[in-house]
């Protein structure tokens, strides 16, 4: 296999990769994420933005491994929750927390703080809670050129009262795009990318570098 064909994406995130790779692979390129090497810690998430915490990923891999890297960090900015969970997103009901967990949080914040339903969406779209947007930085670092590339893209939508479709990962199921009369878990891969807050920031890379 060709060495410069493989890009390596500073996650353990599997729904991240399964996104990157099929924008990646209509160019030819292989992912290889955290997972296909041994031995790199867990990589402490420690910045207050997006970028920061991008930046951190992207750097600490590339040094480590010594060739280009791609972070990827992201979230949900929940307008009734004053851009809550943000960068928190992952973590949202504790380091521990897994997907369900984190989308329980979500609805029962709400719930303490709304009434449901927002009046906000038109006539003829289900009940939701909130507008929404989910927001992801991109971090492409060279370590020998010791430069730095970022991408962002944002993709706005709201908080659906139920669970919809098994796609996607995290909030998915619960973020609603009225233009498709469906949630994010209802699209497929290549859906999802064409609107997508990622899949808008992948594009600006993938056009600008490889
Ligand atoms: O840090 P890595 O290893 O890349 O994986 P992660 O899952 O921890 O990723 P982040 O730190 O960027 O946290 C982003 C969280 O925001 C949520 N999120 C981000 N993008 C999303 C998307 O496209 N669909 C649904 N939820 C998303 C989801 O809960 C993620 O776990
Ligand atoms: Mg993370």
């Amino acid at each position: 296999m060709n060495k410069q064909q493989v890009v390596v994406i500073a996650t353990r995130n599997k729904g991240k990769v399964k996104e990157m790779e099929e924008l990646f692979a209509k160019r030819g390129f292989q992912i290889h994420s955290l997972d296909d090497y041994e031995g790199i810690p867990e990589i402490e998430e420690t910045g207050s933005s997006f970028y920061e915490n991008a930046l951190i990923k992207a750097h600490y891999v590339a040094d480590l491994l010594q060739v280009p890297v791609i972070a990827d960090d992201s979230g949900l900015e929940v307008e009734a929750l004053d851009g809550q969970p943000g960068v928190y997103s992952a973590r949202y009901a504790g380091e521990e927390a897994n997907d369900a967990d984190n989308n329980a949080k979500l609805l029962r914040e709400l719930s303490q703080k709304l009434t449901f339903p927002s009046d906000k969406l038109p006539v003829g779209h289900p009940p939701v809670w909130s507008a929404a947007d989910f927001v992801c930085c991109i971090v492409l670092a060279d370590p020998a050129r010791k430069q730095h590339a970022r991408f962002e893209g944002r993709c706005p939508g709201y908080i659906l009262g139920e669970a919809r479709g098994h796609n996607g990962f995290g909030y998915d199921p619960y973020f609603y795009l009225p233009e498709y009369g469906k949630t994010m878990a209802e699209l497929t891969v290549e859906e999802k990318n064409k609107i997508s807050h990622r899949g808008k920031a992948l594009r600006q890379l993938i056009e600008l570098v490889y």
